[in-house]
C-alpha cells in the first residue's frame, strides 16, 4: 500500500564537520585576504588591516538548492534544505564576510536573520552588516532583523530603495521608526537597483555575500559581478517551487573549483566566466 511521503526525509545520521576541516576548505576557496585573523575578531579591522586594494568588494553568491533545482516550494515556502553541517558553512560563510544581501522577496518570505549564530552567536562587530534591495519598501516593520538589531545581535539593517519622487516617505519614515535604515539607490535601464552602483557603496564593505532569493540570484548571475558561487546542493525533490533562476535569466558559464560532501549534502564552488557569444 502506498503511503505519503514524509515532511522532512529520512537520512541517515552522519559525523558532523569539525571546526577544522570548515575552514580548511574555505581556505581553499576564499582569497587569503579573508583569513587574516582569529574568526572572532571584530571585522572593520580585519577589513582595514589585511584586504588588498581592490576596485570593488568580492562578491559571494551562496544559496541551497534541491536536487530539481528548486530553493524554496510553492508560492516561495521556505523550506530548510541544507543539513547540519552545510547550514554551518553557511554561517562561516556569514561570519567571513562584510555585508549580506537579500532581495525583499525574501525578506517577505522568510522574514530571515542573516547572522552567524552556528555553531554558535558571534558578537555583534562579527557580524556582517545586512543589506536588503527593497524597491518600494515592501520591508515589514516588524522583521526580525530589526529585533535584533534592537536586541544587539546584528548591526542595524540597510534598506535600499529607489530615490526620487517614487521613494514614500511615510514608509520610510516607519522603517527608519523600527530599526533600519533607508537609503536611495539608483536604478538601471530595467528599473532594478543597479548592482554597479551598490557595490560602490561604503557599507558594503570589502565582502559581500549575496544570498538570494531567485531575482537576485539570476541578476547578479547576469551582471558579471560575481566572483564565487558557493552551492548547496541537498539530495531531495522538491517539484512544485521557486526555481534558482527566474524566468529569462541570462546565466554565466561557471568554472569548477572545488567540491566536498557535507553530511548529505555536496557543496559545489564555482566562477563565473565571462560567456564568449
Ligand atoms: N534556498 C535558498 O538558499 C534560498 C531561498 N530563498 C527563497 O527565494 C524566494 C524569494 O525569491 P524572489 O521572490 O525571487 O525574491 P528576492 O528575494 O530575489 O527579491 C526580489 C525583489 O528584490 C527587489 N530588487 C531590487 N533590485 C533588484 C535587483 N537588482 N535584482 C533583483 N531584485 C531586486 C525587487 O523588488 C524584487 O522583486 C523565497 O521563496 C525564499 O524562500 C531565498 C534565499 C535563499
Ligand atoms: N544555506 C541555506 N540552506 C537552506 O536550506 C535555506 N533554506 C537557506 N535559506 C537562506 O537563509 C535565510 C534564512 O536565514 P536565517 O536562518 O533566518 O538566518 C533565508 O532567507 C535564505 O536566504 N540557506
Amino acid at each position: 500500500m502506498c503511503s505519503s511521503a514524509p515532511a522532512t526525509p529520512q537520512l541517515l545520521p552522519t559525523e558532523l564537520l569539525s571546526s577544522e576541516e570548515l575552514t580548511g576548505f574555505l581556505e581553499s576557496v576564499f582569497p587569503r585576504s579573508f583569513f587574516p585573523h582569529p574568526p572572532t575578531s571584530p571585522k572593520s579591522p580585519k577589513a582595514l588591516l589585511t584586504a588588498p586594494p581592490r576596485k570593488r568588494p568580492f562578491v559571494t553568491l551562496t544559496y541551497a538548492q534541491s536536487l530539481d533545482g528548486k530553493i524554496a516550494g510553492p508560492g516561495g515556502k521556505q523550506i530548510r534544505l541544507s543539513g547540519d553541517e552545510s547550514m554551518r558553512l553557511t554561517h562561516r560563510l556569514r561570519e567571513i564576510h562584510d555585508s549580506i544581501l537579500v532581495g525583499v522577496g525574501t525578506m517577505i518570505s522568510d522574514d530571515p536573520q542573516l547572522n552567524a549564530r552556528l555553531p554558535v552567536l558571534l558578537p555583534l562587530p562579527s557580524q556582517p552588516q545586512p543589506i536588503i534591495l527593497d524597491t518600494n519598501l515592501r520591508t515589514p516593520t516588524s522583521a526580525r532583523l530589526m529585533k535584533n538589531y534592537h536586541m544587539r545581535i546584528t548591526p542595524r539593517p540597510i534598506i535600499l530603495c529607489e530615490g526620487g519622487e517614487k521613494a514614500s516617505a511615510e514608509r520610510k519614515e516607519a522603517l527608519e521608526a523600527s530599526g533600519a535604515t533607508v537609503k536611495e539607490l539608483e536604478v538601471d535601464e530595467q528599473g532594478r537597483l543597479s548592482l554597479e552602483s551598490l557595490l560602490k557603496q561604503e557599507y558594503v564593505g570589502q565582502s559581500l555575500m549575496v544570498e538570494g532569493g531567485a531575482s537576485v540570484i539570476s541578476t547578479f548571475l547576469a551582471s558579471g559581478l560575481v566572483d564565487l558561487v558557493v552551492m548547496t546542493i541537498a539530495p531531495v525533490l522538491i517539484g512544485d517551487g521557486v526555481s534558482m533562476l527566474s524566468k529569462g535569466a541570462i546565466p554565466p558559464e561557471l568554472r569548477l573549483v572545488a567540491r566536498k560532501t557535507f553530511g548529505h549534502d555536496i557543496v559545489i564552488v564555482c566562477r563565473p566566466v565571462q560567456r564568449v557569444v
